[in-house]
């Protein structure tokens, strides 16, 4: 199996404080995984390494077979652009732009042209027809959230991070946002990357990593809500296991 992005003995230190702590860790193209942990445990900053947006104290971070360290912040950039795609907790939708230009605004950044086919696939599947001249201040929580996911999804790239996706929305919109996440790996091939708290949106990925202090202490293949609860609810006084899933 191929994988998309790989972190060796990735290490982020603020100060004192090690926010990841050597983690080793490959994500699986076409894979959904999702990150889980207690506050502080590191989830942001594992994604915000693993996406390029902040550089590692040590360690090296791959995307797409590219090592992220040998490029100028420019050439990161431009390959966030063209390959990684984010999803946040606020959606961070521009309200001054209709839904339509704030879908293509990344891809015109990047220089690139919107493929007018895979758009209308992508709005078609996330039920936003109707919507696109619209602003976002004039749509649900919800639609917004998929307007969002159609943005990430605009230039085809290798991965999606996702942090705290469903996190402002209702019970219903955010099922409807982790169906759509799921479908978009299962039937399109996407690869997503998703922080998360809630165990009911993590059982909708096929993995799930559990992050301790910085390290990964666990990893769950398709566990159920229930599981990740009762594990979450366990980790005080777990024995801690180093990045290669080896118990300290
Ligand atoms: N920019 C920063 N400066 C200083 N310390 C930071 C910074 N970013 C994160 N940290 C620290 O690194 C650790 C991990 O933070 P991180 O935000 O990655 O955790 P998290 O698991 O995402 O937490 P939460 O679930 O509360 O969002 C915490 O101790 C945090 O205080």
């Amino acid at each position: 199996m191929s994988h998309v992005v790989t972190l060796d003995r990735v290490t982020k230190a603020y100060g004192e404080v090690r926010a990841l702590d050597e983690v080793t860790l490959a994500f699986p193209r076409g894979r959904f995984v999702a990150v889980m942990g207690p506050s502080g445990s590191g989830k942001t900053t594992l994604l915000n390494c693993a996406a390029g947006l902040d550089p590692p104290t040590s360690g090296s971070v791959v995307i797409g077979g590219v090592d992220l360290a040998r490029l100028s912040e420019t050439k990161r950039t431009e390959l966030r652009r063209r390959h990684v795609g984010f999803v946040f907790q606020s959606y961070n939708l521009l309200p001054a732009l209709s839904v339509q230009d704030n879908i293509t605004l990344p891809l015109r950044l990047a220089g690139l042209r919107p493929d007018r086919s895979w758009l209308r696939e992508l709005v078609a599947r996330v039920g936003l027809g109707d919507r696109l001249r619209h602003r976002p201040p004039e749509l649900s929580g919800g639609q917004e959230q998929r307007a969002a996911i159609v943005r990430a999804l605009a230039a085809r790239p290798d991965v999606v991070f996702a942090d705290e996706p469903t996190g402002a929305l209702d019970r219903g919109s955010a099922t409807q946002v982790l169906d759509l996440l799921r479908e978009l790996v299962d039937e399109l091939g996407q690869t997503v990357i998703m922080v998360t708290h809630d165990p009911v949106a993590a059982a909708r990925a096929h993995q799930t990593l559990i992050m301790v202090d910085g390290k990964v202490v666990g990893l769950l293949h398709a566990p159920s809500a229930d599981d990740l609860a009762a594990r979450l609810a366990r980790l005080d006084g777990e024995p801690r296991m180093t990045s290669k899933g080896v118990p300290q």
